[in-house]
């Protein structure tokens, strides 16, 4: 079986308070981003197999692949053998969820190709318990999450939006990005503030600890919103990628252009459209 495994983009994250586990109370709206997916290869097997195409992911029992795997065994009590391929397109530690997303679209096939003997309700807890982004994929393409993020709740449609992403060359650590949340500041003269577009509020609580570390994200953000073709300008969860909401899909190649040859010729860059009503 082959499976594509989404990227997605933090529209709202708000954090509300740190919690006594060490886990912050967060809300957000999450969007798949369809055109920007990992593919999972996953086939009955006579012994296991894991690959992975990308360096700097680990091939081993901490890749969350493997960890879905070893889950869906231990819940279901199966001894049977999969070789698995991963061939990463999500660029990793971006704030994109990819490694999430692998573990979810994990599960639902290890589940499917086994005669779903885990119930969805179940499989939601156990996404839940391998990351708090895991359970959103399971879900639909657009929700609002609470809790660490493994709630999820129905959400007002939200349009389907053109956007380019541009991630330099450096990751961000999320728990790192937490726990610097309480005690960051702001960086005068960078733009925190709610963007208002018309289905609710653009913003990302997350910037302040993370603009704090990597002043180039600070100044790209600003860079995108005086770009006249960009509407709105934001990191996505704990970063390292920044999204621009563009007037229409044809801006795209000159925002990407101008950000390699003004902000850093050394970009990964994507553009498409958000999940959402078109
Ligand atoms: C920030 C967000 C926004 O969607 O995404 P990414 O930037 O990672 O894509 C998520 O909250 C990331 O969720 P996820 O990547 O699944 O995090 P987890 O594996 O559950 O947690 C990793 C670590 O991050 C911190 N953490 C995570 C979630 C949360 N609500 N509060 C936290 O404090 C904790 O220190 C935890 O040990
Ligand atoms: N399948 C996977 N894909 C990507 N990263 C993974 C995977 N499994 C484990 N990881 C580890 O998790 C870290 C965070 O990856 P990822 O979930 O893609 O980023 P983010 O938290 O920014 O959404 C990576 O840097 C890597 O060390």
């Amino acid at each position: 079986m082959i499976v594509e495994a989404p990227a997605k983009l933090n529209l709202s994250l708000r954090v509300l308070r740190r919690r006594g586990d060490g886990f912050h109370d967060i809300e957000s709206i999450m969007v798949r981003l369809p055109g920007l997916h990992d593919e999972l290869e996953i086939q009955a097997a006579e012994n296991d197999g894991f690959s992975c195409d990308a360096p700097g992911v680990p091939t081993d029992g901490s890749n969350l692949v493997v960890k879905a795997l070893n889950l869906f065994r231990r819940e279901t009590g199966s001894t049977d053998s999969w070789n698995i391929r991963l061939t990463k397109r999500v660029p990793h530690g971006a704030g994109l969820g990819g490694g999430s997303s692998d573990a979810a679209f994990t599960l639902q096939a290890l589940n499917e190709l086994s005669g779903n003997p885990v119930e969805n309700e179940r499989l939601l807890e156990i996404a839940g318990a391998l990351g708090s982004d895991v359970p959103f994929f399971l879900g639909e393409e657009v929700a609002k999450v609470s809790g660490r993020g493994e709630k999820l709740a129905v959400c007002e449609p939200v349009p389907a939006m053109p956007v380019v992403l541009l991630k330099p060359s450096f990751g961000v650590s999320t728990p790192g990005a937490y726990k610097a949340w309480k005690d960051s500041t702001e960086i005068p003269g960078i733009a925190y503030g709610s963007q208002a577009m018309p289905w609710g509020d653009l913003v990302n609580d997350l910037e302040r600890p993370v603009f704090a570390k990597h002043r180039m994200l600070a100044e790209m953000k600003m860079w995108l919103l005086e770009r006249p073709e960009v509407n709105a300008a934001i990191m996505s969860g704990s970063g390292s990628t920044m999204f621009a909401v563009l007037e229409s899909p044809d801006d795209a190649s000159t925002v990407v252009g101008g950000a390699l040859r003004e902000v850093d010729p050394t970009l990964w860059s994507w553009s498409g459209w958000t999940a959402g009503v078109r």
